[in-house]
């Protein structure tokens, strides 16, 4: 069993002031005793155009947040996951990625988002994520850590079951859904998304969002939650956004194995094979 405390914020266009908010999750999660700290998509910065964005965009070797964040988990050792901007270097946008930062400060995973958010919803939100950002390629196998395979998929993907199906088959224990999910598609989706993926999956979900005002034009649901095998919420945040706030969940690893052995879920390929 082990601890792991995922961290909700207001990222806006100041990276210094958002590396600042993550120094303050880093404190409150070695306090809790996790072992791993999640953070959100695009902790990094949330602009509020598509030339802010490739304005503010930096590799990860010269971005002042990711090596701010990468001593931090050095210092604490503290594996830290989170979402940030890189550049592209084939076209006038840039990657929505999440890395995972290990104890040691280096950065030994990494997944860029597949599926963009191109919406256009009547009274509520319009974007065009698919202007700023490239869509990646390949869903990414999940990785060793100290408390079980991690997958990493971001925000939109959420809505996708297929991806993580895919990931569960290809060994994930725990499934990561980094978001900056809307108010009004929050209110109507995130958490009954969020214990479906936990449910058919039998596997944990960590759901670290944004929280609040970014800028004039975004808001952010927040209700950061980790979720169990069994669907239970296990851990959430809420969405008070006058400061970072974390919450915790241990994950018990033996009580996937048990669902998943108590409810086998065998697919039947032989009736559907084009899933
Ligand atoms: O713009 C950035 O820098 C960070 N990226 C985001 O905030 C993305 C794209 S606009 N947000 C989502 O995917 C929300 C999905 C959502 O709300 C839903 O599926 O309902």
């Amino acid at each position: 069993m082990a601890l792991v405390a995922v961290g909700q914020l207001t990222s806006t266009a100041s990276m210094a002031n958002n590396l600042a908010q993550c120094q303050i999750l880093v404190k409150k999660a070695v306090k809790a005793g996790a072992k791993a700290l999640f953070l959100p998509e695009a902790t990094d910065y949330i602009s509020s155009s598509a030339e802010e964005s490739l304005s503010l965009c930096k590799s990860v070797h010269e971005s002042e947040f990711v090596l701010g964040l990468q001593e931090e988990a050095r210092r604490e050792k503290l594996p830290i996951h989170v979402g940030v901007h890189e550049p592209s270097n084939t076209s006038r946008r840039v990657k929505n990625t999440v890395i995972w930062i290990n104890e040691q400060g280096e950065i030994a995973h990494r997944y860029q988002k597949i599926h963009l958010f191109d919406v256009d919803i009547q009274g509520g939100p319009v974007l065009k994520e698919s202007q700023a950002v490239e869509p990646g390629m390949k869903i990414e196998p999940p990785f060793e850590t100290s408390f079980g395979k991690v997958a990493s998929t971001i925000c939109f993907d959420l809505r996708f079951p297929e991806i993580g199906i895919s990931l569960r088959r290809q060994g994930a224990d725990i499934i990561t859904y980094p978001s900056a999910f809307t108010v009004p598609t929050g209110q109507a989706h995130w958490e009954v998304l969020l214990r479906a993926r936990a449910i058919e999956t039998q596997s944990y979900v960590i759901a670290a969002a944004q929280v609040g005002r970014h800028n004039d034009k975004r808001v952010s649901y927040g209700h950061s939650l980790i979720v169990d095998p069994w669907g239970r919420i296990v851990a959430s945040v809420g969405d008070k956004s006058d400061e970072p706030e974390i919450a915790t969940a241990s994950i018990d690893l033996e009580l996937v194995s048990k669902v998943r052995a108590e409810v086998p879920l065998r697919k039947r390929t032989d009736v559907y094979p084009e899933l």
